[in-house]
């Protein structure tokens, strides 16, 4: 039949409570009923009294000591009885008498005599849980009371007094008011976020999506001898690219960063000037972050605050560096080995990532966050990537919530990868849309997968991969420079 008892909440400071026997047991229960109201009036009647007891009581003007043999005249006046004597014939008499005034009786760690059951307790200021485990284990009753105690958290409590104060602000009839509070607390029950899987269903209908345009592409085949023309004439580097932009993608998925920078030092490596890189990088960022952003924003992982902190000098720093970079374009043989250097750099910083222990974090958050913004969103334009080891990595190490950081970075790195695109777009004469078109398609293939696959590797081990990749890439386009020149 499972637990029939029936927990009730006593006023202890307005009742008369009983403790009869004053041994380790007496003292137990006594120290039980104060620690749930220093208020409580208690009553203590024992032959014997011990002298923790006495040191106990000393501390509570409101607990009467006396020192006598038990009589059923002390149950006059009492609302509750609890005895914790070692003589099993007295503890039958005072069930009896107890009964006979209609009083509740307990006896200690005798559950066949008892009207009621202690439990175990868990406070948080106003909010109480009571656990009985019907008798079977007072143990594990204190261990899951500690569990309690350690896991709610402190915050409840204040959640508690708000809701105290919101209730009285309420006017309007009862009904009203339960759908108010009910509204306004439903966030405490709603599921926890789920982490961004792609569900099979959801991969069905991108797989359609895919096919359809696949047939549809066919169908302008054999119908416009000229886009048939286009297609067969398509720069096959654009292939190179739709490779590229799906690998880069793929692991960027897995890790969080890594995509402008594998997918720059790939661009700048097949021959792409370093605007028409970011260029290209960028383009392809502003689909997939816009995705990832929007994901991020409907499962509340967005730091409102610290995006508004984030935008305006990230897109400054990001069109900043995009026109700096544009400008530049002319000098195309000289800021290539300049960005390749940089992303050499990030290559070493992604690597000693990987390899560092976590936990050993810094204390505080950090503060520089508009710095920070203007100074990733430069190197972002010019670099073709770091918005997301930059900021991310910086907000992370410098004490921030990872899940809030990772959601605020998405999606302001849609906002600054639109921005610098379209400084590139108007600034550029040239753009090298083979590698653009690639680099998007690619990418957005991967996407849905990468979501999918993401748990599944070691981040240590990816961490690793990409940091030797971009280092040897870039190491290349440097020797290449230096070689070059000599
Ligand atoms: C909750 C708590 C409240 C309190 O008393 O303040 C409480 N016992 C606590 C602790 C505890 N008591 C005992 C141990 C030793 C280990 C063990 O036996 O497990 C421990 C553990 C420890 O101290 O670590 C001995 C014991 N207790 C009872 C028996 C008899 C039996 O089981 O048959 C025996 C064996 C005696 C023997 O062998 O001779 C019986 C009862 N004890 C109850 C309450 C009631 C059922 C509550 C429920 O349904 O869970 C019930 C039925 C009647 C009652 O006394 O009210 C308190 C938690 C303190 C906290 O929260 O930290
Ligand atoms: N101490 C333990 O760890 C423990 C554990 C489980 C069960 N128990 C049982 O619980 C009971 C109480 O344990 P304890 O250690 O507190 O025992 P205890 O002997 O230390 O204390 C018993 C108390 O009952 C009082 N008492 C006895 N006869 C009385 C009377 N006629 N009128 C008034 N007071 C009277 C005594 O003066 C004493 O204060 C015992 O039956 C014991 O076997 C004890």
């Amino acid at each position: 039949m499972g637990n029939q008892l029936f927990p009730v909440f006593l006023k202890l400071n307005q009742m008369q409570t009983l403790v009869i026997g004053a041994g380790p047991v007496g003292l137990e229960k006594l120290q039980a009923v104060v620690r749930q109201s220093e208020q409580a009036r208690i009553k203590v009647v024992a032959a014997e009294i011990s002298d923790e007891v006495y040191a106990f009581a000393k501390e509570y003007p409101q607990i009467i000591l006396e020192h006598k043999n038990y009589e059923a005249a002390d149950l006059a006046g009492a609302d509750l009885v609890i005895a914790a004597t070692n003589n099993p014939a007295l503890n039958l008499r005072i069930v009896e008498d107890g009964h006979h005034a209609r009083l509740l009786v307990n006896i200690a760690d005798k559950p066949e005599l008892c009207d009621f059951y202690l439990g175990s307790i868990v406070k948080k200021g106003d909010l109480k849980i009571a656990i009985s485990t019907n008798g079977k284990s007072p143990t594990i009753a204190k261990r899951l009371k500690e569990l309690f105690q350690e896991h709610l958290p402190d915050g409840l409590d204040i959640t508690l007094q708000q809701m105290s104060k919101f209730r009285q602000t309420l006017d309007g009839d009862f009904q009203d008011k339960v759908q108010k509070l009910n509204e306004v607390s439903a966030v405490l029950v709603r599921p926890a976020a789920k982490s961004p899987s792609f569900p099979f269903f959801k991969w069905l209908v991108w797989l359609t999506i895919m096919l359809s345009l696949a047939i549809l592409l066919a169908i302008f085949w054999h119908r416009e001898p000229e886009f048939q023309e286009y297609l067969i004439n398509i720069d096959p580097i654009f292939y190179w690219f739709l490779l590229g932009g799906f690998i880069f993608a793929m692991v960027d998925g897995a890790i969080g960063m890594s995509y402008g920078v594998t997918s720059t030092a790939f661009s700048l490596s097949m021959g792409l000037p370093p605007a028409s890189a970011s260029m290209a990088v960028h383009l392809s960022e502003v689909l997939s972050n816009g995705i990832a952003g929007w994901m991020h924003y409907r499962m509340g992982n967005i730091n409102w605050k610290l995006f508004r902190l984030l935008i305006i000098p990230g897109v400054i720093g990001a069109v900043g560096g995009a026109f700096l970079l544009s400008s530049l374009e002319h000098y195309s043989a000289y800021t290539k080995p300049l960005v390749s250097v940089y992303t050499l750099i990030l290559g070493g910083v992604i690597l000693s990532k990987a390899f560092k222990k976590p936990g050993k974090r810094k204390n505080g958050k950090i503060k520089q966050i508009v710095p920070l913004g203007f100074f990733g969103g430069f190197i972002d334009a010019v670099g073709g990537g770091g918005w997301g080891s930059i900021v991310l990595s910086s907000l992370i190490a410098g004490g921030r919530n990872a899940r809030f950081s990772l959601g605020t970075v998405k999606i302001t790195r849609f906002f600054i990868a639109l921005m610098s695109s379209l400084t590139f777009i108007t600034m550029l004469k040239y753009v090298h849309w083979e590698a653009v078109g690639g680099l998007i398609i690619g990418s957005a293939l991967a996407a849905p997968i990468a979501a999918k696959v993401s748990n599944r590797i070691s981040v240590k081990s990816i961490m690793v991969a990409v940091g030797i990749i971009v280092i040897l890439v870039s190491l290349r386009s440097v020797i290449m420079f230096i070689l070059k020149v000599l």
